[in-house]
């Protein structure tokens, strides 16, 4: 029987309201569930709650209802279950590559110093930095950036990865590389992941299930199977498959964003 690491179940979410005393409902009734080495991508339009459902699952916002557990355990504020990726790379000047991957290592529980050097320059590897380790970040480009930023989350090997759109400010050339690069780190490490874009052909190339919200207030209001197994290639985008659930979910989102206008 399936183990999902992800359970979302009837989550709801309120925010105060700047001009009434009636909070505002950004999440209603959300359900979702991540199976265990899975990518799932959520998407949806502007401002329906993509981020709030990722910050809720992270443990940094809380919800007013429904429950959410990860790997089993309730989440009522941040834990070890998972590492965050956001769009911007967030690295702290001071710090060169290896001090920024460092960095996320030292802010979990007792990890000995000697494994926090090993794990780092180990992650550092995997994303293609090794001999950048002692660069500032002002020294490196935009997408060596956010590779350090990949390499931070997983160095910590936390059972679940949820990223942010950590592709959205890439140029198109970058993002293609990024998403081989997350790919590769994704089965190096048989991760699970929930990963919000708004990119409907980097949905379909990452996603094994893809998830859409409504617009707000946000709830899931389809889910697709990737046609495509765990073996992903570029090849997949020249498939027939990869453009009609590309139609399928620019109709449905077209559909959405036409609700937020009217
Ligand atoms: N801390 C907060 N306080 C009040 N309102 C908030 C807060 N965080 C988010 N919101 C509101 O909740 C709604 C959902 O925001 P959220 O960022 O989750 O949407 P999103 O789908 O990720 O948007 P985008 O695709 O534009 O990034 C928005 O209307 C936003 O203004």
């Amino acid at each position: 029987m399936a183990d999902p690491i992800v359970r979302v179940d009837d989550l709801v979410v309120s925010f105060p309201s700047r001009t009434s005393k009636t909070p505002v409902e950004v999440i209603s009734g959300a359900d979702l569930t991540v199976e265990r080495g899975s990518c799932v991508v959520i998407i949806g339009p502007s401002g329906c709650g993509k981020s709030t459902i990722l910050s809720c699952i992270a443990g940094l916002t809380p919800y007013a209802g429904g429950s959410i557990t990860v790997d089993g355990d309730r989440v009522d504020g941040p834990d070890d279950h998972s590492s965050v990726v956001f769009q911007h790379a967030s690295l702290l000047p001071w710090r060169t590559v290896l001090g920024n991957v460092e960095f996320g290592l030292e802010s979990r529980r007792q990890i000995p110093k000697k494994e926090i050097r090993a794990r780092a320059m180990e992650a550092i590897e995997a994303v293609g930095l090794a001999g950048y380790e002692d660069h500032h970040p002002h020294q490196i480009s935009g997408g060596m950036q956010q590779r350090v930023n990949l390499a931070r989350a997983f160095a910590v090997r936390a059972p679940l990865t949820l990223m942010d759109e950590p592709f959205g400010a890439l140029d198109a050339l970058t993002k293609e590389l990024m998403q081989d690069e997350l790919i590769r780190l994704m089965s190096m490490v048989s991760s699970s992941t929930v990963f919000i874009t708004h990119d409907i052909r980097e949905a379909i190339y990452l996603g094994d299930k893809i998830l859409v919200m409504s617009a707000r207030p946000g709830t899931i209001i389809a889910e697709f199977d990737s046609p495509f197994g765990a073996d992903r290639t570029r090849a997949m985008t020249e498939d027939r498959r990869f453009d009609e659930l590309e139609s399928s979910l620019r109709d449905l989102l077209g559909h959405t964003t036409e609700e937020v206008l009217t």
